[in-house]
């Protein structure tokens, strides 16, 4: 196959439905292949807007509007990078002819934690926690009680830990249904999972198109309140768990098709391996990869995307470390001391136009060519001088 460079062809155009931090890299991937791109967020000056050729701020619930901002710039490609976005509108799109990645029903199955749950260790067979779906206080009492404490409580739709919780017994159910309010997609149903007592977490980026699939190495992660704020890669793993993880992911990534990178988040204890969620888009704790791979896993997506080779070589050793913000402000800035930027670290401002206590707004990034923990231990070095200014 030849690729011809856009500007010549001027015919590929991206649209990204969300413009966060993990768009702005996909959009930069782009730009530095001439592709034209379009950022499509629900507020101004989302990161990723920032970048691209083009830039529009509608509902994107709403289907509509995600439809008419699709059929008003003809993009070649919609890249999905958020979970709350009009589902409908999507289907309408690949209705219309219209490229979504990886394509609207494996959108559809991963932005809903029932979806894909039930896909995974229904249709799938793939080893999961127990877990149970309530749509009702009297529901969830019933449901923990038969997946038994601690149990953790999820809205379907929700990401970065959103109105997430975990029970530790009957009193504090009251806590994580209003809590569970809180989700940034959809609250009307929960999901009720068993507690798993992993030995660590991990993400397989897993990478494919019709021709190849491609796994990085396992990214080791550490999650607060949901949300991750450490990663590492690699992560060491048994010969047998790692196997076993990129037999999972082969298989989650196979049955959802389509082009693009995929997040596939494992739990592992021993040699065991449970599914636990993916994410058909780059993933947050990806972003080590940006200073431990040749190509990156917003370079690999874009590459995916656009059906081309997926080869890459391995530099060694990383970390990253997400800094987040400690106050709520309009004009959010942030103080980096000079020695954050070595020959094997840098950082990554986001350029969020709003910060609010615990919005992430920035990445630091550490290569050690032959040590994760020493990456880890910089990295966290790192940001522990970050300030908000
Ligand atoms: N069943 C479980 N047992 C133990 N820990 C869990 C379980 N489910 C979630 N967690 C912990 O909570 C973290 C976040 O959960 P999950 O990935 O489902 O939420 P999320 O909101 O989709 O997060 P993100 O969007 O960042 O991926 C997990 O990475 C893990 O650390
Ligand atoms: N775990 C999913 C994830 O990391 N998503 C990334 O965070 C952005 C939202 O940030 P915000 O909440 O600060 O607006 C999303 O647009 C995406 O880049
Ligand atoms: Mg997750």
């Amino acid at each position: 196959m030849k690729f011809t460079a856009p500007l010549k062809s001027n015919s590929t155009k991206i649209m990204l439905l969300g413009s966060g931090e993990l768009g702005k890299e996909v959009i930069i991937e782009a730009q530095r292949l001439g592709i034209e791109t379009v950022a499509v967020d629900s507020y101004n000056n989302a990161p990723a807007q920032l970048v691209a050729n083009k830039a529009y701020t509608i509902n994107m619930k709403n289907k509509d509007e995600v439809l008419d901002v699709i059929r008003r710039e003809k993009p070649t490609y919609i890249l999905p990078e958020v979970e709350a976005i009009s589902i409908q509108a999507l289907f309408d799109a690949e209705n219309e002819g219209f490229h979504v990645i990886p394509n609207a029903e494996a959108v559809n199955k991963t932005m809903n934690r029932k979806n894909i749950r039930e896909f995974a260790a229904e249709r799938l067979n793939l080893p999961t926690s127990d877990y149970r779906f309530v749509t009702t206080f009297e529901g969830l009492e019933e449901a923990a009680k038969e997946i038994g404490y601690p149990c953790v409580i999820k809205p379907v739709m929700s990401s970065s830990g959103h109105g997430q919780s975990i029970a530790r017994n009957s009193s504090n159910l009251v806590e994580s249904w209003e809590l569970a309010k809180e989700a940034r997609g959809d609250a009307s149903e929960l999901i009720v999972e068993e507690f798993i007592t992993f030995d660590y977490e991990i993400t397989m980026l897993t990478a494919r198109n019709e021709n190849q699939t491609v796994f990085c190495e396992p990214i080791g992660h550490i999650q607060k309140n949901g949300d991750y704020v450490f990663s590492w890669q690699p992560m060491e793993m048994s010969e047998e768990a790692k196997q076993k993880a990129q037999e999972i992911a082969k298989t989650v990534t196979d049955g959802l098709g389509g082009r693009g990178i995929f997040g596939v988040e494992l739990f592992i204890k021993g040699d065991e391996v449970y599914f636990s969620e993916v994410s058909p888009r780059p993933h947050d704790t990806g972003m080590v990869t940006m200073i431990t791979q040749s190509q990156s896993e917003f370079a690999l997506h874009v590459r995916a995307v656009l059906g081309l080779p997926l080869d890459y070589i391995d530099y060694g050793c990383g970390a990253s470390a997400a800094y987040k913000a400690q106050e709520d402000t309009f004009t959010p800035t942030i103080d980096i001391e000079d020695s954050a930027f070595t020959k094997n670290s840098f950082v990554r401002v986001f350029g969020k136009p709003q910060s609010h206590e615990g919005r992430r707004m920035a990445v630091a990034l550490v290569f050690d060519k032959d040590s994760s923990q020493n990456a880890l231990d910089k990295s966290k070095e790192i940001i522990s001088k970050f300030t908000d200014c």
